[in-house]
């Protein structure tokens, strides 16, 4: 089965990677300077006493020769539009993809791009992230990869895309409810990062903080209902144990993104879920707070 992986970053590094050194057939789409630094280090792994280096099968943009069985798209939201544009001679009729984005507004814009059939749900459950040399490092003993027809009927070749996956040296899951477990992260990762990235600290350091926890909970309650109303309940309790535990060293990625200057993904993890909430009645003042705040943010760093 021929695999794309869109972005051989943080997450598309990872499980690219992975199954590159598992023996699949993984070709990663990069840009000219990724492809410089993949070329001169190969795709390095580390963190978490690991090192994995793997010599990486490139592709440049315009370079692409017909079409992929799979395609993993693992860019961020603000880089979504270009590399639709970039991947689209990797996507046949029998294509499948799976996005590893967090949020949901990119499964609009790919079905908008492919086709509602080609396009499969996601939910990849890692911490890693990029260092100056171009490593991919492991933060957290945290490597999962979920996926699922979004509507029925699933499509048949859903089969051997899980079964290539599968055995590549992290769990897979063949989900029923992909569309469920998408809107659960979003939940979860709006709740960190708007936890860990308005007060700009650790989970230990805010709910040290007095008003803290109050705070927490108030952004839970938020993320949570918003899940609900749209028809997606999900239970809080993960999200209750990993944002109130004193001491804690937590941090969300967009936190780090955050401290580190970078650019930060408010509109699909932030501003697309409180647009979602005033459309469905359901008041969220903490979340529009953070809207505001990460826009302001985003704006000044672009
Ligand atoms: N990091 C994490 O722990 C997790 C992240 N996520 C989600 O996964 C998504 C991806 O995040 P992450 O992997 O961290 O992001 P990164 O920024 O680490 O990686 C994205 C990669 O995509 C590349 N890219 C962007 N546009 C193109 C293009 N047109 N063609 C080829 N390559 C391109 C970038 O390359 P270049 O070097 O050229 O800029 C970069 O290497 C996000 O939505 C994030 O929220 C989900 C779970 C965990
Ligand atoms: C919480 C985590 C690490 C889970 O994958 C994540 O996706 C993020 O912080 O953005």
């Amino acid at each position: 089965m021929r695999i794309l992986v869109v972005g051989a970053g943080a997450t598309g590094g990872f499980f690219g990677g992975r199954l590159a050194a598992a023996g699949r057939d993984v070709t990663f789409l990069v840009r000219a300077a990724r492809a410089r630094t993949l070329h001169g280090r190969g795709l390095r792994i580390t963190g978490l006493g690991e090192d994995t280096v793997v010599t990486p099968r490139l592709v440049l943009a315009g370079e692409i020769d017909g079409p992929y069985d799979l395609v993993l798209v693992s860019v961020k939201a603000t880089a979504l539009d270009a590399a639709i544009a970039d991947m689209y001679p990797a996507v046949g009729p029998d294509t499948l993809i799976i996005p590893f984005l967090n949020g949901m507004r990119h499964i609009d814009a790919l079905v908008a791009a492919f086709g509602e059939d080609a396009v499969l749900g996601g939910v990849a459950k890692v911490a890693t992230s990029i260092s100056p040399d171009g490593d991919i490092v492991r933060l957290a003993d945290l490597q999962s990869l979920e996926y699922g027809a979004r509507r029925e009927p699933a499509p048949a070749r859903l089969a051997d895309v899980h079964k290539e996956l599968s055995g590549a040296g992290f769990p897979t899951g063949l989900s029923k409810t992909i569309n469920a477990d998408m809107w659960a992260k979003w939940a979860f990762i709006a709740a960190a990062g708007a936890v860990t990235g308005l007060p700009r600290g650790t989970v230990g350091d805010v709910v040290a903080a007095p008003g803290g926890i109050d705070f927490v909970e108030a952004v839970i309650a938020e993320c949570f209902a918003i899940t609900a109303v749209a028809g997606y309940p999900a239970d809080p309790a993960f999200a209750r144990t990993m944002l109130t535990q004193a001491g804690s060293s937590f941090t969300s990625s967009l936190y780090r993104d955050l401290v580190d200057g970078n650019s930060i993904e408010v509109e699909a993890i932030f501003g697309d879920l409180v647009e979602r909430a005033r459309g469905l009645g359901v008041s969220v003042p903490v979340l529009e707070m953070t809207t505001l705040t990460l826009r302001v943010y985003q704006g000044r760093h672009l």
